[in-house]
């Protein structure tokens, strides 16, 4: 599918969310130039939102910059490596001064090389570790930092992966998002009284340019990843991470949503490829 016809989909696609939902609150959201990311941007843009969108390429970002340009919204793109803290605090500088404090943070960067655990180099296992807990890390603290300052209320949703059973072939994304989910147990108590809330969604196989990493084997086992039998949408993953962002999760804080098709009770996935020893 291209990537104009992608992006229609998305910004036609039925929501159940009122159109004005967001209307005067800004939101922030790494990993915004593609796949989750991006169609979790334009939904919130759709639903009023001042949306900022960051990644490491800005051609990405300005690609959805003039999507949304094209349906008459203006979305910001600033570039940054969110796994760099001096980026980050850049970062929110820039968003302040030319957009305004976010209300919301939605953190959809990340990446994984798929790997036997057995073979990952210090090297390899440091920059996923990196790219997927210090990232988020430093995007959330910020935020929380900010809104402290400035005696603000605000939203954080995290996208992880699934944790709680085997994924093989990505210990350390599954390493690196298991530190998220438990920073974000605990920053959930520790933030509550500067009306802070933080949750996690945790998709399952969804259909975004990242899966490009992963080898043919490894894809063409893919409906075999979840009773659906069908990979998620990255709209399918936005719904959910505006539900938490939004009041109508006002309750909820420290949580993490799945939303993977039923693959955390049925379902395999070999993201390195299978293993002889489980072929039968
Ligand atoms: C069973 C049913 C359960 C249901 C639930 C299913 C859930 C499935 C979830 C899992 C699927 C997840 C999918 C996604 O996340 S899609 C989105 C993914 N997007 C990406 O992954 C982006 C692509 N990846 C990257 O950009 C990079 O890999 C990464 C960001 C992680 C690292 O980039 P960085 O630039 O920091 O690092 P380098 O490229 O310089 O590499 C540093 C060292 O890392 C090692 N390395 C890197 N690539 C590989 C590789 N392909 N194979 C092996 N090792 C690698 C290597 O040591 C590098 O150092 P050297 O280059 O010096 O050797
Ligand atoms: N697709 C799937 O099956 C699943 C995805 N996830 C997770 O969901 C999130 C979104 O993935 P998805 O949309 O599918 O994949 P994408 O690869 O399309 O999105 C990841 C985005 O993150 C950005 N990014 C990566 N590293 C950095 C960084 N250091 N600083 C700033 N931006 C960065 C990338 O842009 P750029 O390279 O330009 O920086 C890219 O736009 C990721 O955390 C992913 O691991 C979890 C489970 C399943």
């Amino acid at each position: 599918m291209s990537d104009a016809v992608l992006l229609d989909a998305i910004w036609n696609a039925d929501t159940v969310y009122r159109p004005d939902l967001f209307a005067g609150k800004t939101a922030l959201v790494s990993g915004g130039g593609s796949g989750i990311g991006r169609a979790t941007a334009l939904l919130l843009a759709r639903l009023g939102a001042r949306v900022v969108i960051t990644g490491r390429t800005q051609e990405k970002l300005d690609r959805v910059v003039a999507y949304a340009a094209s349906r008459g919204v203006t979305l910001h793109g600033f570039a940054a490596n969110v796994r760099e803290h001096e980026q980050v605090l850049a970062l929110y500088e820039r968003v302040e001064a030319e957009v305004g404090l976010p209300d919301v943070l939605i953190n959809s960067a990340g990446g994984q090389f798929p790997q036997p655990a057995i073979e990952f180099s210090p090297k390899g296992w440091n920059a996923v570790v990196s790219n997927n807990l210090n990232s988020t890390w430093f995007m959330m603290q910020r935020a929380a930092q900010r809104w402290r300052d400035t005696q603000r209320p605000g939203s954080i949703v995290n996208v992880i992966v699934v944790t709680e059973r085997g994924m093989p072939g990505v210990a350390h994304t599954v390493a690196a998002r298991a530190g998220i989910v438990g920073a974000t147990r605990t920053v959930a108590v520790e933030w509550a009284p500067l009306n802070i809330r933080i949750n996690c969604v945790a998709p399952g196989l969804t259909a975004s340019e990242g899966l490009a990493v992963y080898p043919p084997e490894a894809v063409a086992e893919f409906p075999r990843a979840n009773p659906m039998k069908r990979p998620g949408t990255p709209l399918e993953i936005a719904q959910a991470c505006v539900f938490l962002a939004a009041p109508s999760a006002s309750f909820i804080t420290g949580e993490v949503l799945t939303v993977d098709g039923g693959g955390k009770l049925w379902g395999e996935l070999w993201l390195a490829g299978r293993p002889d020893y489980y072929r039968d």
